[in-house]
């Protein structure tokens, strides 16, 4: 809504016409001029608590006022991610060097040197120019494309750091406790699926699990993590304070002196709690904050209110120590040797740090290290390892001193968890603490908004936690589940409106028919799902990996597994199935590699132009090749090198191998991807959208306005229920 009345505010001012002031402009925070960027109370607040030097105090609130710059990260698999980077390293960078608009030299894209591989990018544009000019526009048109497939989001820089510390390996099980909108647990997957190549097997033995306790939000989730379909994913909508036990069954108990006694619940390697909080470290993005922040808007959300005291608070809340019982809880979940990280977007240490303090001094048999990535510990030239070991093993003095100031300021009394009021070395610590800050300020401004990161090995399970149906109790006693479900005509109770997943039964004949073209082989059939109670394949097949189908099977709540075949006569002669763009690298692996076609760039043009291209529109040998297929679903590679004819300078090779889905019918051929990825194919292959909708475009049948390039938020297509993977 609001970018939209800005575009209408541009529009009236691009007519030359005297801008008439709008009464109702007073309420916009988006108009904000960096001479209003003031807020007394946050400024107090902050020279207190962030304790930076009174001379580098300016330009820290001078940091604050300036714009974010625009960052994105290459996404998807290892291998759409290294074909990307190259596009833009190889294509779009040189044709942006030295770009002069309006008499403004223009800085090209530069890569985030701290990221990993090349894959996250940041530049400083002025919107005009990215539209207007003609190096730019291409740029942007790209960029637009390849965000709408999902192959490239729109991620601020500092958003991609707790990913990062908690390395996930493919073998790792991981939790992601308030993962919406998912651009953290995009990342988090990419990493599970870090060994993958294009025709080795892409299943991880690892599994992340993705929770929010928004049920919208959770399909904006889905719909981010779309772009790698993955059997080793879950999607869950669970109060995380409260998540659930998963249990394994007794077989997976590795400690035999366990299996016979007792199923284990699932512990974590790695669990992210990027908690929900005041959000006051997006100052920069969302300029509303300086009109707004006021000292007690936090604090409903604030662990340490309860060490504040009725005194303080007005109203303490038990529930308002959101952020402290998600941590708690993550920390009760962790396998012994795992790592927990903490992250918020707030720059109040009240959110950081006193909710850590207070967790590690509630939850024993933690500690707090440093884990951050070396090559992000020189970039910033932060705090050296002798403070951080020191700091690891007096980590609650020294954190429960920031408590101390906080709550000083605060007119509190505060003593340590020891009893004693905080001494100097504390202070010392503290200050050493906001050093760590300080020198993210200069670095790198983005990063400044990094939270408190915490690893916080071991942890032993109790039989105290939530079940998985003990939590649905509870929250079905609450008005918010009730909204999220719909009442039973019959029953008058409410149900979910998801379809539950159900298990195909093994030796389902219409999956049988399905494994026939394209051939699969060893395919990993028992771990197939569908969403319908009965389990019938009706409409899409779900693949979980081995470990998710232990859990699934599992729990009390719903899934199931159908006992034994129908008896049906497996006489379905014609595929129901099909392979989809987005099923496709999950499938590929199982795909006998002589029954994938092999194809030339001019066919690939074809199949990109024309919806239903005619089987005498392609050259001869694919026509051939093709043609002497049986009807349904092929897949079809076109091999690294081939030419692209009439593609202009920087389009002219296929740099990588395309592996495509396609549906061969009585006539002609069809490629199985959507629009929008056909749009961002061809652009991405030839420098131009040859696509029907691109060519309708261009000669204003559509809408041809230039989009812009989405943000993660706003994404809500294709959204669905929980998603292990789709064939
Ligand atoms: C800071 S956002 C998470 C951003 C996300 N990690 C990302 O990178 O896209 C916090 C999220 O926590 C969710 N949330 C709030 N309370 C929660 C709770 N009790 N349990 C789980 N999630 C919660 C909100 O719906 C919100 O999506």
């Amino acid at each position: 809504m609001a970018r939209t009345k800005m575009k209408e505010s541009r529009k009236r001012g691009s007519g030359h016409k005297p801008r008439v002031t709008n009464p109702d402009d007073d309420k916009r925070d988006d108009l904000l001029q960096k001479s209003d960027m003031k807020n007394q109370k946050f400024e107090a607040y902050y020279e207190k608590q962030l304790a930076i030097p009174s001379d580098e105090w300016c330009k820290f609130l001078d940091t604050c006022r300036e714009p974010l710059p625009s960052t994105f990260r290459i996404a998807g698999s290892r291998e759409t991610a290294a074909v990307l980077t190259s596009v833009v390293q190889d294509t779009y960078i040189p044709h942006l060097t030295g770009v002069v608009f309006e008499d403004q030299p223009i800085p090209p894209p530069m890569a985030l040197p701290w990221y990993p591989n090349g894959l996250a990018w940041q530049f400083n544009v002025p919107k005009k120019a990215l539209r207007r000019s003609p190096e730019f526009k291409k740029f942007h048109a790209f960029l637009v494309f390849e965000t709408e497939v999902g192959n490239i989001t729109r991620q601020e820089a500092v958003s991609m750091l707790p990913p990062l510390f908690l390395d996930v390996e493919p073998h790792h099980f991981v939790l992601d406790m308030c993962a919406a909108p998912g651009s953290k647990t995009s990342q988090l997957l990419e990493s599970l699926h870090s060994s993958q190549s294009l025709l080795e097997s892409c299943v991880p033995p690892g599994l992340l699990i993705a929770n929010d306790s928004d049920y919208k939000r959770t399909h904006l989730l889905i719909h981010q993590t779309a772009r790698l379909p993955s059997p080793a994913f879950m999607v869950t909508n669970v109060d995380a304070s409260i998540f659930p036990s998963l249990y394994l069954p007794p077989e997976s108990v590795a400690d035999s002196s366990e299996r016979k006694t007792r199923p284990s619940s699932l512990l974590f390697d790695r669990i992210l709690c990027d908690v929900p909080c005041s959000g006051d470290g997006t100052i920069r993005k969302n300029v509303g904050i300086w009109k707004k922040w006021n000292a007690y808007g936090w604090q409903w959300l604030a662990c340490a209110c309860f060490h504040l005291g009725s005194r303080f608070m007005g109203k303490p809340n038990c529930s308002s120590r959101l952020q402290l019982r998600i941590l708690q809880r993550a920390m009760r979940m962790l396998r012994r040797g795992g790592k927990i990280v903490y992250s918020t977007c707030s720059l109040n240490p009240v959110e950081n740090e006193a909710v850590v303090a207070e967790a590690l001094r509630t939850v024993p048999g933690f500690e707090l290290v440093d884990s951050r990535p070396t090559i992000l510990r020189d970039i910033l030239n932060t705090t050296s390892p002798r403070f951080l070991m020191e700091k690891a093993q007096r980590v609650s003095v020294g954190v429960i001193g920031l408590q101390q100031k906080n709550l000083a300021w605060l007119g509190g009394h505060v003593y340590s968890s020891s009893g004693t009021r905080e001494g100097k070395r504390t202070a010392e610590e503290v200050a050493e603490v906001y050093d760590v800050k300080k020198a993210r300020l200069e670095g790198d401004e983005d990063v400044l908004m990094a939270s408190a990161t915490t690893e916080l090995p071991m942890s032993k399970p109790t039989d105290s936690e939530p079940s998985f149906t003990s939590t649905v109790r509870t929250r079905s006693a609450t008005k918010e589940v009730q909204k999220e479900k719909q009442q039973d005509s019959g029953t008058g109770e409410y149900v979910f409106k998801e379809m539950p997943y159900t298990f195909v039964s093994p030796g389902d004949p219409i999956v049988e028919n399905c494994k026939q073209v394209p051939s699969l082989w060893d395919f990993p059939s028992s771990n197939l799902l569908v969403r319908n109670p009965a389990g019938e394949p009706t409409r899409s097949l779900y693949l979980t990996n081995d470990i998710g189908t232990k859990i699934f099977m599992r729990q009390e709540s719903g899934f199931g597994r159908r006992d034994g075949g129908d008896g049906e006569d497996g006489a379905e002669r014609v595929p129901r199935f099909r392979v989809l763009s987005e099923g496709l690298p999950v499938v590929l692996p199982y795909i006998k590699p002589e029954t994938i076609l092999d194809a030339d760039v001019p066919a690939l043009r074809v199949l990109l132009e024309t919806y239903y291209p005619l089987l005498s529109s392609f050259g001869e040998a694919f026509r051939r090749d093709v043609g002497g297929r049986p009807q349904g679903s092929h897949v079809v590679r076109f091999r690294a090198g081939g030419t692209v004819d009439g593609a202009s300078d920087v389009h002219r090779r296929l740099t990588h191998d395309l592996v495509l889905p396609v549906w061969r019918s009585t006539s002609s051929v069809s490629l199985m991807i959507d629009k929008k990825a056909k749009s961002a194919l061809s652009l991405r292959v030839f420098g131009e959208d040859f696509t029907v909708a691109g060519r309708q475009a261009r000669s204003g049948m559509d809408d041809a306005r230039e989009p812009d390039v989405p943000e993660t938020e706003t994404e809500t297509e294709g959204a669905e229920g929980v998603k292990a993977g789709t064939v």
